[in-house]
């Protein structure tokens, strides 16, 4: 990945009915790099890539595309790929046709056409299927058909609005790995629109979490999940409890001691503007819980409780707790369910490896 930046959206705005659906989103991505747009349904992700693509002109703000302002072009004078979600394969065309089709607006000669269509269709390892019909095709075919197509005009980013949403779950895993392996060997950048949290964490190099039309946070996987900008974020990229408290010092390097609405004391990551004396709210993923079982004098970031529901779920075990410390919060952890399945009434030991201050 180089440093320069091929796709620049500065200040885009989007209003449909006096009712905006992109507000003030910027947002840089560089050469070769693999991004995700996620967020839940309406949040304005088609329409942050239909702007993009060149399908919907902004009210506000301007789409630099290697440095050229194509704000007002037209999409096929961006030399941008697209995937659609239901790939757009036109029926009565043969595999050769769709390829092609592309390459003859851009007026290629017909043996430059012909080396592109085998070269993309090499590239999603399709070779041989030239002369198919779409209904001809298998799901994930067709959807490798789509790949091809985008990568057939040889562009300078790709970007994917759900490609992978129409496929049942075995072949969509199958299929993140091999467009992730296509992206790494092209070096080609790609702005991938999904509503699917695991996909979005597997797949990319950065992630961009949308809500109501706004940008909420851009960070890499690791980033987004383990230390979330907000209580949104942190909701939508797997499950979290919320517990509210007050900071009673910042000690440096990021991090806070708060105590908590019951009264115990954890240690949490502390954004750069939260101060000693601030009431917030902690968040603590399931999984960021141990439980101890067998009392012994409570050590740092660990407090008393009750186990109160147990949920088996195959590969792990969620239980609902309620600390012994007064407040009514209950909080849910995750075991691996190897270990010893508790039951509702068992007094144990939380122990808090990870918690992260919010910045709401
Ligand atoms: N042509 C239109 N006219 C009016 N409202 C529209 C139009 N297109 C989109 N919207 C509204 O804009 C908002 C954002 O739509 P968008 O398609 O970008 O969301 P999304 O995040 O991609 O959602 P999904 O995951 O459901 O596809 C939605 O509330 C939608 O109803």
């Amino acid at each position: 990945m180089s440093d320069s930046i091929d796709i620049e959206l500065s200040h885009c705005g989007k209003r449909y009915r006096n009712v905006d659906v992109l507000n003030d989103v910027s947002l840089q991505i560089k050469r070769g790099e693999f991004v995700t747009v996620l967020g839940p349904s309406g949040c304005g992700k088609t329409t942050t890539l239909r702007i993009i693509g060149g399908f919907i002109i902004p009210d506000e703000g301007q789409v630099t595309i290697r440095g050229r302002n194509v704000t007002h072009l037209p999409p096929y004078r961006r030399n941008i790929g697209v995937v659609f979600q239901n790939y757009a394969l036109w029926p009565h065309m043969t595999v050769f046709e769709i390829l092609a089709f592309g390459l003859r607006i851009r007026k290629l000669a017909r043996e430059e056409i012909a080396r592109r269509v085998d070269r993309a269709l090499e590239m999603v390892r399709l070779t041989g299927l030239k002369d198919r019909y779409p209904r001809e095709l298998s799901g994930g075919q067709q959807q490798r058909v789509a790949m091809a197509r985008a990568l057939a005009i040889d562009p300078e980013v790709i970007i994917l609005d759900e490609p992978l949403s129409n496929l049942d779950r075995r072949l969509r895993e199958d299929m993140r790995i091999e467009l992730k392996r296509l992206q790494r060997s092209l070096g080609v950048t790609m702005l991938f629109v999904t509503h699917d949290q695991e996909e979005a964490l597997s797949m990319s190099d950065r992630v961009v979490v949308m809500q109501s039309g706004r940008i909420q946070q851009v960070a890499d996987p690791r980033t987004v999940y383990e230390r979330p900008a907000n209580s949104f974020v942190a909701g939508f990229l797997g499950s979290a409890n919320f517990i509210d408290g007050d900071v009673l010092a910042i000690e440096g390097n990021e991090r806070g001691r708060v105590r908590l609405a019951g009264g115990s004391v954890v240690d949490a990551y502390a954004p750069s503007g939260v101060r000693s004396g601030d009431k917030v709210r902690v968040i603590v993923r399931p999984e960021w819980m141990l439980l101890r079982r067998e009392p012994s004098p409570v050590a740092a970031n660990e407090f008393s409780g009750v186990v109160r529901e147990v949920i088996y779920e195959g590969a792990a075990v969620r239980y609902g707790l309620s600390p012994d410390d007064g407040s009514d919060t209950l909080l849910f952890l995750q075991e691996r369910s190897n270990a010893d399945v508790l039951e509702p009434g068992d007094k144990v030991r939380i122990n808090v490896s990870n918690a992260v201050i919010a910045e709401d």
